[in-house]
């Protein structure tokens, strides 16, 4: 598949988990184009701005806000391709701030899109074995479900990687699918 990972971050928290999911995607042999919304937009993708699968990771600013670099690369990508069905999140955060503001910028992100695939957390910088884990398995489940889904649609998967769904307030599609939760599955 042709995957397009883009990314905001502030303090290479969510570079490094970027740059893990990419050496995922490479390994099994996807082509990645690669954005760095700080400082790149969509032309960096080259010609053609559609892909397969995008992969948007993001971190959290203040009170569970998205990042504005993130906020802008989104209209732009919205504005060449629309909302694409095969889109999943991911980013870190810290609990700290509060556990209803944890990665709210994913939440908001995937809501936005409407995005049936599982979200990925992580706290801080990823470390150790555990985070190295969580990862390549969420990277493994997203490129499953985009494979299987073939371009089609695919639908909810109930509650995000970490085991927190979605706050109450916020929307989130009802839709299911036909495939195997990865939710479930990695909880
Ligand atoms: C001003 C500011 C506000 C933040 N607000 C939140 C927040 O509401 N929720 C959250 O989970 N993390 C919050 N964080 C923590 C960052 O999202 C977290 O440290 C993240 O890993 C930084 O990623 P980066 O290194 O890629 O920039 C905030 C950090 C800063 C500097």
């Amino acid at each position: 598949m042709r995957i397009l990972v883009a990314y905001a971050s502030l303090s290479g928290n969510t570079r490094d988990l970027a740059r893990t999911v990419r050496t995922r995607c490479e390994a099994l042999g996807h082509a990645v184009s690669w954005i760095e919304t700080d400082i790149e937009g969509l032309a960096t993708a080259g010609d053609d701005p559609h892909h397969d699968l995008y992969l948007l990771g993001a971190w959290t600013d203040n009170a569970g806000r998205t990042p504005p670099e993130m906020k802008r690369f989104i209209a732009e990508l919205v504005a060449a391709v629309g909302k694409p069905e095969q889109l999943a999140v991911f980013g870190t955060g810290e609990t700290q701030w509060g556990e209803e503001y944890y990665c709210g910028a994913l939440r908001r992100m995937a809501a936005f899109f409407d995005s049936g695939y599982p979200r990925l957390e992580i706290e801080q910088m990823p470390h150790g074995e555990r985070d190295a884990l969580k990862i390549q398995r969420w990277t493994d489940d997203v490129l499953a479900i985009a494979g299987s889904a073939g371009g089609g649609a695919i639908g909810r998967v109930g509650n995000d990687i970490a085991g927190r769904g979605p706050a109450p307030d916020e929307p989130f599609p009802e839709k299911t699918i036909p495939h195997a939760d990865p939710a479930r599955r990695l909880a």
